[in-house]
């Protein structure tokens, strides 16, 4: 199976600290992708490289075999990698659509375009319905971002990144803070999305990791000390003493 997103010896450095160390990993379409590690372990440098928001200081991203590691986050996120942060980024007075809305022309308008023209807004309306529609948020499309729970507020984020009809989903944390329920909502969600996306998913939360991955990637101070599927890494002694404790 080739990958829709391959990752060559990402580095990043911050003077002299080395946050990702020649991190190699490959995104697939049909899987959930975990990326586990503890505070500071480098999971958000890591997403901020493959969005585009840092720069890489070494390595190389590809996205369907063609190089992306020196373009731009608003050419990656036309090109379909879009993402999801960990705090919640909506706007919270404008209704759940408008928020889809606005993703979708922050995805599709070129960073100096102002104005919208009328074929471009009804495009933006209509992914606006799809992602609603994928996330499973249809009934709330009326509703003030704000006044939805926080498990709703999270998959309006996930919402928001799908209305900018990415292919690559690097979603980070979208778990946190949410109860029970909410999680298995998203679980759910995460579950039906992956059919048609790749997935990385950077999550503190290890049932919910082992659950939904389909391989995991653990790192510890920058670097990779296991990559494999769920089982391999739960029954890794490095990985245990590590990160994972006994308990798991
Ligand atoms: N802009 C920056 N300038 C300097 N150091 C940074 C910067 N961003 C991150 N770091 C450092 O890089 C390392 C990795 O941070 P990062 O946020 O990627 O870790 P993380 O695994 O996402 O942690 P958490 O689970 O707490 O979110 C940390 O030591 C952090 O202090």
């Amino acid at each position: 199976m080739t990958a829709l997103l391959s990752v060559e010896g990402l580095t990043r450095r911050f003077g002299g600290l080395t946050a990702v160390n020649a991190i190699t990993l490959d995104l697939h379409v049909g899987e959930v992708h975990a990326v586990i590690g503890t505070n500071g372990a480098g999971k958000s440098t890591l997403i901020n490289m493959l969005s585009g928001e840092i720069e890489a200081s070494e390595g190389r991203i590809a996205l369907d075999g063609v190089d992306i590691t020196r373009r731009a986050q608003w050419r990656r996120a036309r090109a379909g990698v879009g993402r999801s942060y960990q705090r919640t980024t909506i706007f919270p007075e404008f209704s759940v659509h408008e928020n889809c809305r606005l993703a979708a022309q922050a995805a599709t308008a070129r960073p100096w375009t102002v104005w919208q023209s009328s074929g471009r807004c009804a495009a933006s309306n209509a992914a606006a319905d799809a992602a609603l529609e994928a996330a499973g948020l249809s009934n709330e499309a009326l509703r003030i971002a704000g006044t939805l729970s926080h498990g709703a507020q999270r998959q309006l984020e996930v919402a928001m990144c799908l209305a900018t009809r990415p292919r690559v989903l690097l979603l980070d944390e979208p778990l946190a803070g949410m109860g029970a329920e909410e999680t298995d909502r998203m679980l759910t969600l995460l579950a039906r999305l992956k059919a048609t996306h790749a997935i990385l998913l950077v999550e503190h939360d290890m049932d919910a990791v082992f659950r939904i991955a389909d391989r995991i990637t653990v790192m510890v101070n920058g670097t990779v000390i296991a990559t494999g599927d769920p089982r391999s890494i739960r029954e890794n002694p490095e990985v245990r003493t590590a990160y994972l404790g006994e308990d798991h």
